[in-house]
């Protein structure tokens, strides 16, 4: 019998509504079921960082090869770096029926909603611009001209939620959790698939 595939699941949304705070809460639950795809990224990487954990860190010129190659799923030039999906492993992962999990900015989401429809498309809002704008403040290192800037894109970026699936606030970390654990278990019920836990629960394989 074929293994059914996997679902593909992307977390968007403007540029410091909380992407990767929410991802990382995501996968600290212990129960999770999701891959993580780790991106690759021309940028350099952070004290605490790790490579082929938080990213796959290459240069420009890696980063280059690997778009003329096709090894990427998406990309996107984002504030001079680069970012990308690695199509194998998505690919690879999702035939053996894992569900995968990219938490990426929006032009990479669109990219991924062309070349897999049928993926589960989240956008994450925040409860208000004015919070947004705090958070992109407490990020820290950003000038006033910077930050206003930031808050054009992030405005823009905010226009395209309606080709999304669904629309999580993020207003609480936890509470975003809770409801992307929630949207994932009731898209697998509506494409008529059994999460694997309930099937232990149920005591069917
Ligand atoms: N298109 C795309 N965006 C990504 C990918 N990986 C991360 N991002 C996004 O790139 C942006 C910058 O990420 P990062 O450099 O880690 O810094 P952050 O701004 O502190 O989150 C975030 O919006 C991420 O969601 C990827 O593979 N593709
Ligand atoms: N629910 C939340 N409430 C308050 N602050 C948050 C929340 N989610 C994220 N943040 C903060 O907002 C800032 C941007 O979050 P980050 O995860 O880097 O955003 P993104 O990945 O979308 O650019 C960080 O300082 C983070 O700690």
């Amino acid at each position: 019998m074929e293994t059914e595939k996997g679902l593909l699941i992307v977390l968007s949304g403007p540029s410091g509504v909380g992407k990767g705070t929410v991802r990382k809460a995501i996968f600290s639950e212990p129960d999770i079921q999701f891959e993580y795809s780790i991106s690759v990224t021309s940028r350099k990487m952070r004290p605490g960082e790790v490579d082929g954990v938080d990213y796959f860190f290459k240069t420009r010129d890696e980063f280059e090869t690997m778009i003329k190659n096709d090894e990427l799923l998406e990309y996107t030039e984002y504030v001079g770096n680069y970012y990308g999906t690695p199509v194998d492993y998505v690919k690879k992962t999702l035939n053996e029926g894992k569900d995968v999990f990219l938490e990426i900015e929006v032009e990479g989401a669109k990219q991924v909603r062309n070349k897999f429809p049928d993926g589960l498309f989240i956008f994450l809002i925040p409860p208000s611009l004015s919070e947004l704008e705090n958070r992109i403040k407490t990020r820290g290192t950003e000038t006033d001209d910077l930050i206003r800037s930031r808050m054009t894109v992030a405005k823009n970026e905010l226009k395209m939620m309606n080709l999304y699936d669904y629309v999580v606030e993020n207003d609480k970390v936890e509470h975003a959790v809770e409801k992307i654990k929630a949207i994932v278990i009731a898209e697998h019920c509506r494409r008529n698939r059994v999460e694997k836990r309930f099937k232990k629960i149920l005591g069917v394989d």
